[in-house]
């Protein structure tokens, strides 16, 4: 067997930092072996540190790691570094680790923004993981040490969004406009504190700070294209396409669904039945490069008319599939349908280790 690459995760003890470490124990590429997250966690075992949450049980693994300070020195032996990091100070954190030469794939916001950082939902733009790619290549030409960088995966919200748009665009053309109103599970809110049992038992509520323009600005991100030089993404204009999204939180556990309608920029609309069968055909790259996380069936068309559910569907090619269901006519768009996502899988720590999986199919890290 080849060495494994070794792996650390920044927040692991949160929702997205434990989601992690169930994926990467016993990964066939990544080997975890350093944990950080605050000063209330570091110097304690990872059992004792965390608040565990997971319907699996924690990997005997990860039990006995000491979880360390968030501090460059403590990873500098990684391969790959996964952050959880609560956005209020992965900022300053992932920067020293980019400066430090680490390799960091971040769950938060913070630098989604910089043209030059990838924004990327695996099974949608692994492309634009040529931006770093090219950076990598050309530091080797040049006889310098690898570069740090930074990849981010976007919201766990935009994720589900833009992976039913991806073939859709590649078959049909640009979407001129699309409406999407999200129902969020409560993982999405995180564990420190998170959404307090009294405020979600018995009701909706319909407002998630930030989300709704992270939602609408990093769909035109993950959809734009390369630029020539590949330094950068291109975002798309809002001549180019219309994004409008509202979104609610839900009590459902695991599981992010949306209802999205939308329209398309070509005349005439496809049929239904294109629609369907053009979702049912796409395999992602990562499914082709045999990236061991990739999901075998990348969306999952369902029939039934009272399909997704979040329970009954988020596990779906073990959370890296997504679902979508009643694909149909919109009398004021061109379209209607259900898409349903795993927040903290696909939306989030699965869509890092994805992300890894492709870097190390590549030889970047
Ligand atoms: N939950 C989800 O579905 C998604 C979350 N995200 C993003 O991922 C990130 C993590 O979210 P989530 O797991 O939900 O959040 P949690 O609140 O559950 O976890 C936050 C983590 O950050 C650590 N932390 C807090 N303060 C500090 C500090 N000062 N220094 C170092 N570490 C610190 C915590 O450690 P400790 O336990 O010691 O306090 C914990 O490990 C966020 O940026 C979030 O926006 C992105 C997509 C989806
Ligand atoms: N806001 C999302 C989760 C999240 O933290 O997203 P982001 O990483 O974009 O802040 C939710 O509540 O479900």
């Amino acid at each position: 067997m080849t060495q494994r690459k070794i792996a650390g995760v920044l927040g692991a003890t949160g929702s997205v930092g434990q989601r992690f470490i169930l994926l990467l124990s016993n990964h066939p590429t990544f080997e975890l072996k350093v944990l950080g997250a605050s000063s209330r966690s570091a110097g304690k075992k990872y059992v004792d540190a965390t608040n565990w949450k997971q319907t699996d049980l924690m990997p005997v693994s990860a039990e006995n790691i000491i979880v360390s300070e968030c501090s460059a020195e403590a990873f500098k032996d990684c391969d790959i570094v996964f952050s959880g990091l609560d956005a209020d100070y992965a900022g300053p954190i992932e920067k020293e680790f980019r400066e430090a030469g680490l390799a960091v794939v971040s769950n938060a916001k913070n630098y989604r923004r910089e043209p030059e950082v990838p924004l990327v939902v695996p099974i949608v733009n692994p492309e634009h993981l040529e931006i770093v790619e090219t950076a990598v290549s050309k530091a080797k030409a040049e006889g310098k040490a690898k570069p740090g960088f930074i990849v981010c995966i976007s919201n766990c919200s935009t994720a589900g969004l833009v992976a039913p748009l991806k073939p859709l665009v590649d078959k049909f053309g640009p979407i001129d406009m699309l409406t999407t109103t999200t129902l969020q599970a409560i993982s999405g809110a995180g564990f420190s504190p998170g959404v307090p049992g009294i405020d979600i038992l018995d009701n909706v509520i319909p407002y998630i700070g930030g989300e709704e323009d992270k939602m609408e600005w990093e769909t035109k991100k993950i959809l734009g294209p390369l630029a020539e030089d590949k330094s950068h993404v291109q975002l798309l204009t809002p001549d180019e396409i219309k994004v409008s999204a509202q979104c609610n939180r839900v009590a459902v556990s695991d599981g992010h669904t949306e209802c999205i309608s939308l329209r398309f920029k070509n005349r005439p609309a496809p049929s239904v039945e294109d629609v369907k069968q053009t979702l049912r055909d796409y395999v992602c790259d990562a499914y082709k490069l045999g990236c061991h996380s990739a999901p075998k069936q990348t969306i999952h068309v369902l029939d039934q008319n009272d399909r997704p559910q979040p329970r009954l569907d988020r596990n779906r090619d073990a959370g890296y599939g997504v679902s979508v269901g009643r694909i149909r006519e919109d009398p004021v768009l061109d379209f209607k349908m259900v898409v349903l996502s795993h927040n903290t899988i696909i939306g989030a720590a699965g869509s890092g280790v994805l992300i890894a999986e492709i870097l190390a199919a590549k030889n970047i890290i």
